[in-house]
């Protein structure tokens, strides 16, 4: 279904807020329920880099529910609305309703899948290496490496219904998590990169992993402790510079079904007129994902691997009353035509072994590989 609005191309961050601005001043909104996730809604994934195309649209019907109730919303956009044309969207977006609740609830069974023809293991290993070696050379404190391992789907998928069946699936499996599906990638992150509501904001940064069977104390573990000091400070760093207040909270244990990570929680208030934006244009990429220094990194990320498309951007949702909430594109795969492309990184720091980062991404790739039937 077409969008009631969409942005085209590949923004940075801040032109994109600039253009949601613009679209939020600009809208006639009728929303008697004013909560959170309510009246006009954009949702947006971005990518790693700016040079990826991002998605980022106001769907024409929304069917919102929360521990309140549930609303539909209509978005259009007419040079003359009248009363006519709003009842006849009504009654189109209630058809859409039922004619969805009637034909698709996606089954709750694991998606049929081949194995990867390749894990990329050496590759990635080899990655690694050279990511320690640049790192011991001066050239950074901290590179993430990730790796892709893609996996073609059986049968004559229909991508929509894959994308709805794996939200579904990652849904009951990490319900602690945040669950997207937006153009096609879908994912749990427990990562948030920044949620807003009236002038105050929140992250939650990740960084520092014990996977299972990895017998340590995360908040005993110095390499750990170091490779989060380094990611909180790469978003608390950007926004002092920028005069923002805030608080921090951690670091403290965030256990997950299949791993355990070190977490420190960020408090702010939002500048006044400064939006989501302009704050995530600060801090995006962090060095959850990135690295240290930012642009020494993310050269290193480019000059190693893939383009990570909308693996670790933004992703989320945004409204006109300035809230929202952008978590980062982690433990997600990008449903294609016939395939499913999944997506895993590791923070590198001076110190680091292959070999264990290896596994740590493997651990990482379980949320998306759990909701698969490999053969
Ligand atoms: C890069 C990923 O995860 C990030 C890297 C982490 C680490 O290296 O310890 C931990 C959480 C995330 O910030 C990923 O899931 O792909």
């Amino acid at each position: 279904m077409n969008p009631a609005w969409s942005y085209q191309g590949n923004p940075a961050l801040g032109k994109a807020g600039a253009a949601w601005f613009l679209v939020s001043k600009h809208a006639k909104v009728d929303d008697p329920l004013q909560h959170p996730g309510t009246g006009l809604i954009a949702f947006a994934s971005f990518g790693f880099s700016p040079e990826t195309p991002a998605v980022f649209e106001v769907p024409r019907f929304l069917f919102g529910r929360d521990d309140r109730g549930s609303w539909l919303t209509v978005a259009y956009q007419a040079h003359a609305p009248t009363p006519e044309l709003a009842a006849s969207l009504r009654a189109e977006a209630l058809a859409w309703r039922d004619a969805a609740k009637a034909s698709r609830q996606p089954p709750r069974t694991p998606i049929p899948v081949h194995a990867p023809k390749q894990t990329g293991r050496t590759a990635y290993e080899e990655n690694v290496a050279a990511a320690v070696a640049a790192i011991q050379a001066g050239e950074a404190q901290k590179i993430v490496m990730a790796r892709r391992v893609e996996y073609s789907l059986k049968g004559e998928p229909d991508p929509q219904e894959i994308s709805s069946r794996l939200a579904e699936l990652l849904g009951e499996k990490y319900p602690s998590c945040w669950i997207f599906s937006i153009g096609g990638l879908v994912g749990a992150t427990p990562e948030m990169l920044l949620e807003a509501r009236d002038n105050r904001a929140h992250a939650r940064v990740l960084a520092g992993t014990a996977s299972p069977g990895e017998n340590i104390n995360l908040l005993e573990s110095r390499k750990n402790l170091h490779e989060h000091e380094v990611a909180v400070a790469s978003v608390t760093e950007p926004l002092d510079a920028l005069e923002v207040e805030l608080q921090t909270a951690g670091p403290y244990l965030l256990n997950l079904p299949n791993l355990t990570h070190l977490a420190t929680d960020v408090s702010l208030v939002i500048p006044p007129h400064k939006t989501l934006f302009y704050l995530l244009e600060a801090i995006h990429p962090t060095a959850a994902v990135g690295g240290l220094p930012r642009r020494a990194a993310v050269e290193f990320i480019k000059s190693h691997e893939p383009s990570r498309g909308r693996y670790a951007g933004p992703v989320g949702w945004v409204d006109a009353r300035g809230g929202g909430q952008l978590a980062l594109a982690l433990r997600c795969a990008q449903v294609e035509k016939r395939s499913l492309v999944a997506w895993a990184g590791a923070g590198i720091m001076a110190d680091s072994d292959p070999e264990t980062e290896f596994a740590e991404t493997e651990a990482k790739l379980a949320p998306i590989r759990d909701c698969l039937e490999i053969d």
